[in-house]
């Protein structure tokens, strides 16, 4: 797992490390990390042209030093010097002794000169930017959009917040963002992803330094490790049952995506009940179907509830019913609505919920997103005593505790109707395996989320998706995260 932190932990953290080193050495190595990036992204480094936006801080301070290294190895670098009075003096010099040139971000010449280089390093501000960046950081920050060169921010794309990825106005628009020592949890959520492009970390030492991460993000081999592939002694009951209630008779197709969703996520079994089930009947002939309510179903191991299901009072009674079980419940869309309405049915409950809200539905629960989408989910869980799961472009997990999950797989070809409801039914499925991989409610949350991600990816390489395609493509994804070749898994070819 990849620990996230805010700019705080981060300046806390480096304290003692300062301390404990020689004056500008974590300097030199974030500089020795930026260049040897930035040399990788450039191919051939001699005769290339690198343009430095240099603000008043340690952030300018790290592009000077790495403008430094990359002049030394043939490049042409020019420094573009926000407030020339304060720019890092030592900084400034080794680019000097390097060959490197300097002018003024007032300087008419130095929008067209960033605008030709074949990388633009954007060292204007770093964890100590406050608030939308100034008028002056604003035209080097266009004249940079402009051009045609390799975008890299330095620790953190300039105008965003670090911690919460906030954009106050406009933010350097990275390609790559290097980060130091940590992964800023700006580089991943809200605003602040669209901005990082690839993040690469370079280790300065922090290491130990560091507190134990409260958010997270997962990677393919941390997915492969928390699902449980069927072994010999497995049955249909074994591997979890899941139980859908979803859609209508008028709009069976919440019902038969998030039914084939739980399917394709491989528990051992699922059943549907509901007014859907001809439908669901049709597209699915593996699952156990009833017209009935959650009663008639037959045992489960977890609930879906809410994709398609519609506000009244047979909705809101199928609601409660399930949340008066002990069963982990995963509540979504119209159900949600109804939650909202009666948070208590919630609070009382002591088996795993999982909530899905979008930016709409989290709002009903009294408060709007906002800009800091990791505080709110967080807020709502503690509120709630439930797992949040708020969807977005960086979808964030969060439970009553505050150990929060960022989603790194998600992608914009996912913002189609129908693709909540498949999450949930992956959920679900993911879910109702708890009892025999012991997997924590928010894991288990964020591997659907992060399993969705890569569907979606996946589908999308294949042209415009919907949501049916991520169904499709969900044994792919399982496949991909856990290192199976695709010509190993039969139909998701198809
Ligand atoms: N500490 C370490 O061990 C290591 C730190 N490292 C590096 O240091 C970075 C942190 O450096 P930092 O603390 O000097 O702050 P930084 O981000 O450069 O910005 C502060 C300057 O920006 C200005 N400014 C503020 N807001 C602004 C705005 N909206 N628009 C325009 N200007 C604005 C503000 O000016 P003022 O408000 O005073 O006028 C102030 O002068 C960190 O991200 C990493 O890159 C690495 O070398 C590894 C070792
Ligand atoms: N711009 C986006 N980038 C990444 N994922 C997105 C984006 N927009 C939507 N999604 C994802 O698509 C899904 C949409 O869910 P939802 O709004 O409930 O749709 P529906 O109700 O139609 O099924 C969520 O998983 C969400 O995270
Ligand atoms: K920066």
């Amino acid at each position: 797992m990849i620990g996230l932190y805010t700019a705080e932990e981060v300046r806390a953290a480096e304290a003692p490390l300062l301390a404990a080193t020689a004056e500008g050495a974590l300097m030199q190595r974030a500089a020795a990390g930026l260049a040897s990036v930035c040399g990788r992204l450039l191919g051939a480094v001699y005769g290339r042209r690198v343009a430095l936006l240099v603000g008043s801080g340690n952030n300018g301070g790290d592009a000077l030093f790495a403008g430094a290294r990359l002049a030394g190895r043939g490049a042409r670098v020019t420094a573009v010097l926000l407030d020339p009075e304060r720019a890092h003096p030592a900084g400034l010099s080794a680019l000097r002794r390097s060959g490197g040139r300097v002018l003024a971000a007032s300087d008419p010449a130095a929008p067209p000169l960033i605008g030709r280089a074949d990388l633009v390093l954007d060292g204007m501000l770093g964890i100590g930017g406050r608030g939308g960046l100034r008028r002056d950081a604003v035209e080097l920050t266009w004249a940079a959009a402009g051009g045609a060169g390799i975008a890299v921010a330095v620790d953190v794309p300039s105008g965003i917040d670090a911690s919460t990825g906030e954009v106050d106005g406009v933010a350097f628009p990275a390609m790559h963002t290097v980060t130091f020592g940590a992964v800023k949890r700006g580089l991943v959520v809200g605003e602040g992803r669209g901005h990082a492009g690839q993040v690469h970390l370079v280790e300065i030492g922090l290491g130990h330094h560091l507190p134990v991460a409260t958010a997270w993000q997962l990677t393919d081999a941390d997915v492969a490790a928390r699902l449980e592939p069927p072994s010999a002694g497995d049955d249909k009951y074994s591997q979890g049952v899941v139980g859908v209630l979803a859609g209508s008779a008028t709009y069976p197709g919440a019902a038969v995506l998030c039914t084939g969703a739980a399917l394709r996520t491989r528990p051992g079994l699922v059943r549907y009940a509901g007014g859907a089930a001809d439908g669901v009947r049709a597209a699915w002939p593996e699952a156990l179907v009833t017209e009935g309510g959650p009663g008639d179903a037959g045992r489960v191991q977890a609930w879906v509830v809410g994709p398609g299901g519609g506000t009244d009072e047979g909705a809101r009674a199928v609601l409660a019913e399930v949340l008066a079980t002990d069963l982990p419940v995963l509540v979504d869309a119209d159900a949600l609505t109804l939650l909202a309405r009666e948070p208590e049915l919630v609070r009382r409950r002591s088996a795993p919920t999982v909530l899905t809200p979008h930016d709409r539905e989290f709002e009903r629960f009294g408060t709007p997103v906002g800009t800091d989408r990791i505080g709110a989910a967080r807020r709502l869980a503690a509120d709630l005593g439930a797992v949040v799961l708020l969807k977005g472009d960086a979808t964030v997990v969060a439970d009553p505790g505050g150990t929060t999950f960022v989603n790194g797989t998600g992608t914009a070809d996912l913002a189609t109707a129908g693709t909540g409801d498949v999450l949930s039914g992956i959920a679900g499925a993911v879910l109702a395996t708890q009892g025999t991989t012991g997997l924590d409610t928010a894991e288990a949350a964020a591997v659907a989320a992060h399993l969705h991600g890569r569907a979606g990816r996946l589908a999308a390489r294949r042209g415009p998706l919907i949501a049916g395609d991520l169904v499709r493509r969900l044994p792919e994804a399982v496949g991909h995260v856990c290192g199976v070749p695709p010509a190993l898994l039969g139909d998701s070819q198809a």
